[in-house]
């Protein structure tokens, strides 16, 4: 069974708790209650290159990173350092979080926020919304063609909008097959764990036009966003070099600086 398997098994053990105790119609009339969702895609989506930050205790290829007490505070000093948008890991078992936290982070920000689990069914869609997210991932290689089309549409007709992530070209296609606005290239290898950054410069030239590049994995400082940034990125995802540093707020600011300079206004 491959890691991304075992995370699913996971997921949908905990999911199966969740709709036993609370329903479908509940989770909507949470959802209708939240406040209106905000454009995922006017956020990332500018002159400069955007950075979402991400709300990550633990993975399965480092274990540990950091305890998170305080989620919102640190979602707070992303967005006083400039994020575009935070992502919150709301899997339990292999990352530590949880829907507390995508609340708890929603109530503290104005930017928006990024459910990030491993999507399987539209109840998760609903209950990213009744938690107050604006963006949801949904990873291409854990969903077969039918069931990808399908949340794509649901998560666009309820608010959402879905952050599609890919690992390889025949991935983007099946993305943008899906009609997703929004594309992240994750350089992490969901069979080793291994990140090969080589891999945005590979796949992202196949993302048409039009369609927002998200460079997910592996920014350990500006000197990488700006990597990504050559290689036709429109935002990065960063999580685990902001969560073990010493300021997250000025290494936010940092990346946020270098993603503004001129010089990359020009080749974009
Ligand atoms: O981080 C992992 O080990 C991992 C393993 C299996 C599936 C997903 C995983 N991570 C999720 C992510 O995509 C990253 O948290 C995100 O891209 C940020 O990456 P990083 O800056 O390298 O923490």
């Amino acid at each position: 069974m491959s890691v991304l398997d075992e995370i699913i098994e996971g997921v949908r053990a905990d999911l199966a708790e969740r709709q036993a105790r609370v329903s479908l119609d509940q989770l909507k009339e949470r959802a209708a209650a939240a406040p209106p969702a905000k454009d995922g895609v006017a956020a990332l989506k500018g002159d400069s290159v955007t950075v979402i930050c991400e709300v990550k205790r633990s993975s399965p290829s480092k274990g540990a990173l950091a305890a998170i007490a305080d989620p919102a505070g640190l979602a707070a000093d992303y967005e006083a350092g400039g994020a575009a948008a935070i992502s919150v890991l709301t899997e339990r078992r292999r990352f530590g979080g949880s829907l507390a936290d995508l609340s708890e982070v929603r109530a503290r920000v104005d930017v928006p926020v990024l459910r990030k689990d491993f999507v399987v069914t539209s109840y998760q869609l609903w209950e990213a919304r009744a938690h107050g997210a604006d963006l949801v991932l949904l990873i291409v290689a854990a969903l077969d063609q039918p069931a990808l089309v399908s949340l794509v549409e649901r998560a666009e007709s309820i608010g959402l909008t879905p952050l599609v992530e890919v690992h390889d070209e025949d991935e983007v296609e099946r993305a943008v097959d899906a009609g997703a606005r929004i594309i992240g290239v994750n350089a992490r290898d969901l069979r080793t764990l291994q990140v090969d950054r080589s891999t945005f410069e590979r796949v992202a030239p196949e993302i048409p036009e039009g369609i927002v590049r998200v460079a997910e994995s592996g920014v350990r400082g500006p000197h990488d966003l700006i990597a990504y940034a050559n290689e036709g990125a429109d935002a990065v995802l960063v999580g685990e070099s902001l969560v073990t540093g010493r300021d997250p707020r000025t290494a936010v600011a940092d990346l946020v600086a270098a993603g503004a300079h001129p010089a990359l206004r020009q080749g974009r």
